[in-house]
């Protein structure tokens, strides 16, 4: 019976790095923040419960969600973050059990499922085994602010959201360590999934 495994971290500590080098090695990956932008698409049933609780205003003119508006109303309020969550996250499990399920039916040995939220979540249920990415708050903050182009400010409110990384790798059952450069994480990577499939 084929194994899966839940991949996480904070964000902007690798974890999209690390499930694509998965996926270059042809592992099977349930990616939450993909799921979780599907599930709130127009006409989807996630996307009338937001707009019933945080109205129209968090629209585009294409009706669509305003991400970047609605992200910016979430983290800087923890109340309005977890009734977006309450919302979108059973959604998003109930796909991810689905799809995780129809690899393993397929024959593949291990499905790693990329969960941002994984213990802010109720997901550790959908996983064996843990995989964090860590990385020191140092470099998250450096990586995140470049990557989104946000202020240290909104940076540290988005990292202030989330669980320490160093409190995730202290429960995880395997770390990987992305502080250095891209190819000691692939190495890294690469040690760990023989060992997981051997
Ligand atoms: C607030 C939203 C609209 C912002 O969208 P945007 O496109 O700007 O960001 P994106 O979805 O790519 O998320 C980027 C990262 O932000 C972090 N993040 C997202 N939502 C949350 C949250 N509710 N709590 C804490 N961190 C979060 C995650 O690390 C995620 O990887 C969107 O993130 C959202 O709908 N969030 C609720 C669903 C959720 O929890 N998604 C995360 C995985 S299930
Ligand atoms: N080892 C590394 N060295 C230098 N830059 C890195 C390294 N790993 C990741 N980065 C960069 O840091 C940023 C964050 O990495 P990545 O997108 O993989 O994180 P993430 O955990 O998936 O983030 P999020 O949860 O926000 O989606 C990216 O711009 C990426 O290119």
């Amino acid at each position: 019976m084929g194994k899966i495994f839940g991949l996480t971290g904070s964000i902007a500590s690798g974890k999209s790095t690390v499930s694509n080098y998965l996926k270059e090695l042809n592992v099977p990956i349930v990616d939450a923040d993909v799921i979780a932008k599907e599930v709130v698409e127009i006409g989807q049933p996630a996307f009338k419960k937001i707009v019933e609780a945080f109205g129209s205003e968090i629209l585009l003119e294409s009706g669509e969600i305003n991400r970047p508006f609605l992200g910016s109303i979430i983290f800087n309020n923890k109340e309005k973050r977890l009734q977006l969550n309450e919302i979108v996250h059973p959604e998003v499990r109930r796909e991810m059990k689905e799809q995780a399920d129809r690899y393993i039916k397929q024959g593949e040995p291990l499905v790693i499922l990329d969960i941002p939220l994984l213990y802010e979540g109720n997901s550790i249920e959908l996983v064996e085994k843990v995989i964090v990415v860590t990385v020191s708050e140092e470099n998250q903050l450096k990586r995140l602010m470049n990557r989104n182009g946000l202020s240290k400010e909104d940076a540290l409110l988005r990292i202030a959201s989330q669980i320490p990384v160093k409190e995730k790798a202290a429960r995880a059952d395997y770390v990987i360590n992305n502080n250095g450069d891209f190819e000691d994480t692939k190495i890294q990577v690469k040690d760990l999934l023989n060992k997981i499939i051997s």
